[in-house]
């Protein structure tokens, strides 16, 4: 395998150990326990796992975690006040609510009302409007995720050619704003691009966020190419047992990573990033309503 691989594991303990410092010095400077609140609505499995894990990155960092577990069967209403309560509590720096959401609830409904302060997740209108236009914003965890590992590999972005494949909120608009911001040329490619293959043929930065198993074939990497893979799928794994399952991303891993100049593995990779990002945004946002500079993290 000649490209190197992208250790979500190194990259994300390296964003704790910054934030556990930030924490401490917050605690010991101003006297001020950042809090996250972090809303789970139903009984979703993934989602599940990935509010334990937030728990527990918040246990290594020295932060405050409340846990809100609401029912399957919740009204958008009693959430929305529920994250209005949350916005008014001054013991709290900041909000997530864990998607997918049950179908009664409108996502949009629940983003706009997160206080854009405390909107550590950066969704809110007023975040992507910010990040869009060059200001400082909260940014989203999964995409200043895969951007830190891209600046890991190559600190000197400019000029090389992106292609993010994926137009979503969360991950594909803003990672391309990210690396607008490093002054790459960037392409977006979604459902109707006409020949991704070409598209991604020529990309010295290719992003994969379509949640599709192995979509991008290793034909489409450019050698040399930094491949991100931001997908998170869960296939068959009968080699490990009847109705068994594996992780696996949205890039034919194995035999990309022989023509990749560096990649990210699913799982280990850019997933850790978006735990650890959010402690990062926690951290900023218990700044920011303190009236303080944003911390070196
Ligand atoms: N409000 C939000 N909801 C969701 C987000 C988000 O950023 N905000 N992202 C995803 C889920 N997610 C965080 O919430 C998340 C995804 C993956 C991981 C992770 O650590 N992945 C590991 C594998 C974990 C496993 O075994 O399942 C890895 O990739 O190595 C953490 C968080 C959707 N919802």
């Amino acid at each position: 395998m000649p490209a190197t691989l992208i250790d979500g594991k190194h990259y994300s303990a390296e964003v704790k150990a910054r934030v556990a410092v930030g924490v401490e010095a917050l605690k010991a400077q101003h006297g001020i326990t950042p809090a996250l609140a972090v809303v789970l609505v139903g009984e979703d499995p993934a989602s599940k796992v990935y509010v334990a894990s937030k728990g527990r990155a918040c246990a290594e960092v020295g932060i405050r975690s409340i846990e809100h577990r609401l029912p399957e069967t919740t009204s958008e209403d009693k959430l929305l006040a529920l994250v209005r309560q949350l916005n008014d509590d001054p013991e709290v720096s900041g909000i997530l609510v864990q998607f997918p959401v049950p179908a009664q609830i409108s996502q949009q409904a629940v983003i706009n009302t997160i206080d854009p302060l405390k909107d550590v997740d950066g969704l809110h209108p007023l975040n992507a409007g910010r990040l869009a236009s060059g200001l400082d914003a909260m940014v989203p965890c999964t995409p200043y995720g895969a951007y830190l590992m891209l600046k890991g590999v190559r600190d000197d972005l400019s000029g090389l050619k992106a292609l993010v494949i994926g137009r979503s909120n969360l991950v594909g608009k803003p990672v391309a704003q990210l690396l607008l911001k490093e002054n790459c040329t960037v392409t977006m490619a979604h459902s109707r691009t006409k020949d991704l293959r070409a598209e991604a043929r020529a990309a010295d930065i290719l992003v994969a966020a379509i949640g599709r198993p192995h979509f991008v074939q290793a034909d489409w990497v450019k050698p040399g190419a930094l491949v991100i893979d931001v997908g998170i799928n869960r296939i068959p794994a009968p080699e490990k047992g009847e109705g068994k399952t594996r992780l696996v991303g949205d890039v034919d891993f194995t035999p990309a990573s022989e023509i990749a100049g560096a990649i990210t593995p699913v799982p280990g990779g850019v997933g850790l990033m978006t735990v650890a990002c959010l402690m990062r945004n926690t951290l900023i946002a218990a700044h920011r309503q303190a009236g303080l500079a944003d911390p070196a993290v």
